[in-house]
């Protein structure tokens, strides 16, 4: 199939009150892991180029939600739909749900033994059949896009944290998904290369792709974010956008979670 370098994300996304699209819809969804109810009734809408910041404690869910929404965990209840795909672990509709859905995780898992470059045709050329030029060619536009194009022929152990994380948001990219979903993507850097991480993800927020990002830093959360989502063992405790999020939160638990993080 021919593909233009012009990803279908790199477009205003729709204005609301038209057309517009519903990226992700979560429906009364609950998951166990054996007798344990890790996630209970998680009700979620998130529209077409919408940037969502998950945050709570540790062992709230965050990851198991998100990672639910392409199907990497199953749940026992609700549904989900991705681009008006309902997810089941049927691997014709997992691979039509992760067709439209990149991955981002706090470890970059990237492999040792391949260039930058090779890491990100591999998926290009064995799974979507891409020819080895085109490959490249939308490699090297995600690569620019992330802003380190010159680290196209090295190897990941000759790169910092932030330029591996770069990497792996590049390769995420070049599938060109409609979602990209975030699992704390900087907790694994140093300080000084959590930044160069945010402000490649902020850049690509202005795209016009849908993020749902789980992160604790707040500082980006207030200036990428259109909602913020606050988990609590299992539940979406409150959602907001930050202006409220921050200035008035109506959940105790919040105001809580927000004093620890916050000072
Ligand atoms: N594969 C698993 N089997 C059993 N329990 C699990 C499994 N994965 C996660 N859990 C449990 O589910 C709960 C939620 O885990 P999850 O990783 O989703 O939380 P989280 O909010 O992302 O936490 P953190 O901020 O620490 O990453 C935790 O109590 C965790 O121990």
């Amino acid at each position: 199939m021919a593909r233009s370098n012009d990803a279908p994300h790199e477009r205003k996304p729709a204005m609301p009150g038209s057309s517009f699209g519903r990226s992700v819809e979560i429906e009364g969804m609950s998951k166990w892991f054996g007798d344990f109810q890790v996630l209970a009734d998680i009700n979620l809408t998130v529209k077409e180029g919408e940037k969502i910041v998950v945050c709570g404690p540790s062992g709230s869910g965050k990851s198991t939600m998100i990672r639910c929404i392409n199907g990497l965990e199953p749940f026992q209840g609700g549904a989900v739909r991705v681009n008006g795909i309902t997810l089941s672990q049927k691997s014709r509709v997992l691979d039509a749900v992760r067709r439209n859905v990149g991955m981002v995780f706090q470890q970059f898992n990237l492999f040792p033994h391949l260039t930058v470059l090779e890491n990100c045709t591999l998926a290009l050329r064995w799974v979507h059949k891409m020819p080895r030029k085109e490959s490249e060619d939308l490699a090297k536009h995600y690569l620019a896009r992330v802003r380190i194009p010159e680290q196209a022929g090295k190897y990941p152990r000759q790169l910092s944290g932030g330029q591996q994380q770069r990497v792996a948001i590049a390769r995420s990219l070049c599938s060109r998904p409609k979602i990209l979903l975030c699992d704390e993507p900087t907790s694994s850097l140093d300080p000084e290369m959590v930044k160069e991480v945010l402000e490649t993800l902020a850049d690509l927020a202005n795209d016009g792709i849908t993020i749902i990002c789980v992160t604790h830093e707040m500082g980006f959360a207030r200036r990428i974010a259109d909602r913020i989502i606050f988990m609590d063992q299992g539940k979406i405790v409150e959602e907001a956008p930050p202006s409220v999020f921050f200035g008035n939160p109506s959940e105790a638990r919040t105001k809580h979670f927000l004093e620890q993080i916050l000072h």
